[in-house]
C-alpha cells in the first residue's frame, strides 16, 4: 500500500501504468475514494502513468479535524505530485476534485500539461446547502442522506439496470468518515473560483453528464465558458461520476484530448 505524509496528513495513493509514460493524476469527489477511477484506469493504463489517491478525509487517507480549505486540498495534491515525481502531468478531477484541479491550475499552470474537469464548476452549491449537509451527516450519519445522494450520483438507467453495482457504491458512501465528509462540505461551501476561472491558462476539457443531478450540464457549461479556450462535451446517459458509469466513453474523450496535449 502506498502512503505519504503531506502537511502532516497521511495520504493513500496508487500508481498504475508504465513508468516513464505521460503522467495523469486523478482527484476524487465528495464521499468517494480512488476506486471511482478503476474503470478509467483500466482503459488508459497502457498509455499513461496514472496517480489516483484518496483525498484527505476520504478512503484510507487521514481525516484531520476541522474544516478543509481548497488550499489544504491543493497543497496535498502539490505535495503528492512532488512525491511521485510527476513534473508536468495532466490532471483530471471530478466534482470537488475538479475544484481542486482548478485551484491547482490557477496556482501552478506550469506544472500541468492539461486539465480535465469532470462534472464540476468554479462554484458548486451554496453555503446553506453545504452547512445543512455537514450538520445532517455529523448528527445523523451518512445513511441519513444516502438515497438522495445516489440519485445525484447516478443516472436513472444506472440505478434501475445495475442494482448490485449501485448497492456497492452505496456501501462505499456509507463507510466514508462523516468528519472528513463534513470537512469537505466546508471546502465546497467556501470555494468560489468564479472570478478567477478566466485566468486558467492550461488546455482544458470540461465534461458534463447529461443526467447529472449534482452539477447539471448547464452549470458545467457555464463554468467551461469562463475558461479561455476550454472544450466542452456532454456524455449522454451519464450522471455525476462518468468514471463509474461510462468509463469507456470518458476514456475515449480523454484519450483524444490528452494525445493533443502531450503530443501536439
Ligand atoms: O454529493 C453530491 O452532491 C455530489 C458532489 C458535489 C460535490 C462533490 O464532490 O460531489
Amino acid at each position: 500500500m502506498n502512503v505519504v505524509r503531506i502537511q502532516d496528513v497521511l495520504l493513500h495513493y496508487r500508481l498504475s501504468g508504465p513508468a516513464g509514460a505521460p503522467a495523469l493524476a486523478l482527484v476524487n469527489s465528495l464521499g468517494t475514494d480512488a476506486r471511482i477511477w478503476d474503470g478509467l484506469i483500466a482503459e488508459l493504463a497502457d498509455d499513461y502513468r496514472i496517480l489516483s489517491y484518496d483525498k484527505r478525509g476520504h478512503g484510507l487517507s487521514d481525516a484531520p479535524a476541522g474544516d478543509y480549505s481548497l488550499d489544504d486540498h491543493v497543497n496535498d495534491l502539490a505535495g503528492l505530485l512532488d512525491h511521485v515525481g510527476f513534473e508536468r502531468p495532466a490532471l483530471c478531477g471530478v466534482s470537488v476534485g475538479g475544484l481542486i484541479g482548478q485551484g491547482f491550475a490557477l496556482r501552478a499552470p506550469q506544472r500541468l500539461a492539461a486539465l480535465v474537469l469532470s462534472n464540476t464548476a468554479p462554484k458548486v452549491g451554496d453555503a446553506a446547502m453545504w452547512n445543512d449537509r455537514a450538520h445532517t451527516v455529523l448528527n445523523s450519519g451518512l445513511a441519513a442522506i444516502a438515497d438522495p445522494i445516489m440519485e445525484r450520483w447516478f443516472s436513472p438507467q444506472f440505478r434501475s439496470t445495475r442494482p448490485d453495482q449501485l448497492a456497492l457504491w452505496r456501501n462505499l458512501f456509507l463507510r466514508a468518515d462523516p468528519k472528513g465528509y463534513a470537512a469537505t462540505c466546508a471546502t465546497l461551501r467556501d470555494a468560489d473560483l468564479t472570478a478567477q476561472a478566466g485566468a486558467i491558462a492550461v488546455p482544458t476539457l470540461v465534461i458534463a453528464g447529461a443526467e447529472d443531478g449534482a452539477t447539471p450540464p448547464d452549470l458545467v457549461r457555464a463554468g467551461a465558458a469562463r475558461i479561455p479556450g476550454a472544450r466542452f462535451e456532454i456524455l449522454p446517459g451519464t450522471g455525476h461520476i462518468p468514471s463509474i458509469e461510462q468509463p469507456k466513453k470518458l476514456a475515449a474523450l480523454m484519450r483524444q484530448f490528452l494525445k493533443e496535449a502531450f503530443h501536439g
